[in-house]
């Protein structure tokens, strides 16, 4: 059973793996060295849901039907309930997307045959095939395609298609094959006239590219994809890519599109010029920037996001806004008294009681037990007590996987200090840039895998990248909150996370966060539990759990 599937040459990254292959039309393979997604063109059947027990069975979008959005929602939290029961979690918090215009980001390979200019991309899904439509995808099953690939290549399938399709190392666009009526091996060529997933200016600035490409070969020429980037502020960028070297004949020409984009409606409303990125082998050109401004509101304030071309970012706008509300929330000092003494549901039924909690040394220890020692640890943790919920400002936050500071940035001020790590450079200098662009200054950021943090914080040891975070021994890691790739956690992790008191795990991967938690279950329980619906007609989910540690 397949939580995800891959996609070659397709829409924006959902960013969980690190290293991807993609198609060009021409077929020759590049190798992206960043975070590019690799989910799929899929949409939950609600029928289908309903009948199988686990993340599986998808079947490929064929239109976006917003009318489908409340009951196709409705079956993935379903199926995740079914898959955390074993877990006896407490109920769960639902954050739905808008139905439409959701995605920020998408990537086409771009294919220009008989002087046309299409949009395209590669859905991989197992989507049996509908019955052919007159008029929608002629041409794709012209390509070879077969009668399967044709039906699913409707224009209005790749919109929804298009949604969570994106790069993934898989075989060469075959563009159908499979022949006899049946789905053909390979991924399915999928033609993009609109993309009503996509923010709309996202879509405004795909009409814009189509039109001046096509009346100006220096922009077209040897051009095989086309990344576009938005933002909800209004801020945006698109990156071309070429088979051949650019010169000053290009940026002239860029520069010419870059007007042409500024002038659509969403970038002329917000005043800003997107930014226009021109690359090719070895070579990249930006028209004025690689990267775009986000603004998020959280909590009623707003946070500026420099987004950087090619690193990770969250895909929904709006749901990444609610993910980092109720991160906010789990992890804010909840005042003493009556929350104190609440024991959580399943131990109250367990007839536990709450656990003295040891406090957690930098080098992943627990205190030694001596009452002194335990008593300066407790007043040092802020005299949170033993059934605290939330860290608070007195304690300090481990966060793994930070990129670009997305949560870093709001909930550092839950904290009396932050340290971050993430291991894409982009990343990190996007997450430097938030810092300060917001005035956090109580993070301690370093650019490491979180691999060899874990070891070295478990060493007690000292590395470069960590000059200026200070003695071990004076950090109080209390909370750690880690956001992996879709692989989820290593076993060494997850030992590092089942030493704090308190675990935030933000997971695009229902399974393997699921595996995870078999491992962390043993001693830590989860007291809230969120679904994001960052990727909307697809089975995919975001999912948010905080954990506290079980008692003793
Ligand atoms: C799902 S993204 C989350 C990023 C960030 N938390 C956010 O909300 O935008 C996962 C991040 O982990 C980073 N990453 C992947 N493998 C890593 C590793 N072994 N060590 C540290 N960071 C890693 C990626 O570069 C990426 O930025």
């Amino acid at each position: 059973m397949q939580l995800h599937r891959r996609v070659l040459g397709s829409a924006a990254g959902l960013g969980r793996t690190c290293n991807t292959l993609r198609a060009a039309p021409t077929r020759t393979y590049l190798q992206f060295k960043h975070n590019m997604s690799v989910t799929v063109a899929t949409a939950v059947a609600v029928a289908e849901e309903a009948a199988t027990p686990s993340f599986v069975a998808p079947v490929a979008v064929t239109s976006v039907d917003e009318t489908q959005y409340g009951p196709q929602l409705q079956a993935k939290i379903r199926k995740l309930k079914d898959l955390f029961a074993e877990f006896n979690p407490p109920e769960l918090e639902v954050f739905e997307s808008p139905p439409s215009h959701y995605r920020m980001r998408a990537e086409f390979t771009i294919e220009q045959r008989d002087g046309n200019f299409r949009y395209v991309m590669f859905d991989n899904s197992p989507a049996p095939p509908p019955p052919p439509q007159p008029g929608t995808a002629a041409e794709d099953a012209a390509d070879g395609g077969g009668a399967a690939a044709a039906a699913a290549a409707s224009t209005s399938a790749p919109a929804a298609a298009a949604s969570e399709a994106a790069a993934a190392a898989a075989p060469p666009a075959r563009g159908g094959g499979g022949g006899g009526g049946g789905r053909p091996k390979g991924p399915r060529r999928v033609t993009v006239e609109s993309f009503p997933v996509a923010s709309r200016q996202l879509n405004e600035l795909m009409e814009v590219v189509r039109r001046e490409c096509a009346e100006c070969p220096e922009l077209r020429t040897r051009l095989f994809q086309a990344n576009f980037h938005t933002t909800l502020a209004g801020d945006a960028m698109v990156t071309l890519l070429y088979h051949r070297k650019l010169g000053p004949e290009w940026a002239a020409a860029a520069e010419r599109l870059r007007d042409a984009l500024a002038a659509t409606p969403t970038a002329a409303a917000a005043g800003r010029r997107p930014h226009v990125i021109g690359r090719s082998r070895k070579q990249k050109l930006e028209l004025e920037a690689g990267f775009v401004l986000e603004s998020l509101t959280v909590g009623g304030r707003q946070y500026v996001q420099k987004q950087v071309e090619g690193a990770f970012s969250q895909p929904n706008g709006t749901v990444c806004q609610h993910m980092l509300g109720w991160a906010m929330d789990v992890t804010r000092a909840q005042p003493q008294g009556p929350e104190e003494g609440q024991q959580p549901a399943q131990e109250a039924q367990e007839g536990q009681q709450p656990q003295k909690r040891p406090r957690l040394t930098a080098a992943g220890e627990a205190g030694d037990g001596a009452p002194e020692a335990e008593a300066e640890a407790e007043a040092a943790n802020g005299g949170g007590g033993e059934a605290a919920e939330g860290g608070g400002p007195q304690d300090d936050l481990l966060e793994l996987y930070c990129g670009n500071g997305n949560f870093t940035v709001p909930l550092a001020q839950n904290f009396r200090r932050v340290v971050a790590t993430e291991v894409s450079k982009s990343s990190v200098e996007a997450a430097r840039f938030n810092l300060e662009a917001n005035g956090v200054s109580n993070v301690f950021l370093a650019r490491m895998a979180s691999e060899e943090f874990a070891e070295t914080m478990r060493a007690r040891g000292s590395r470069r990248r960590l000059e200026g975070l200070g003695p071990w021994e004076e950090l109080r890691l209390r909370t750690i909150l880690v956001d992996p790739p879709r692989a989820g956690l290593d076993d060494f992790t997850v030992q590092l996370l089942q030493e704090f008191d308190r675990i935030v795990y933000i997971s695009c991967n229902p399974e393997t966060l699921h595996a995870n938690l078999r491992a962390i279950a043993a001693t830590h329980r989860i007291a809230r539990f969120a679904a994001f619906d960052q990727f909307p007609y697809t089975h995919h989910l975001e999912c948010g759990v905080y954990l506290t540690r079980r008692a003793a």
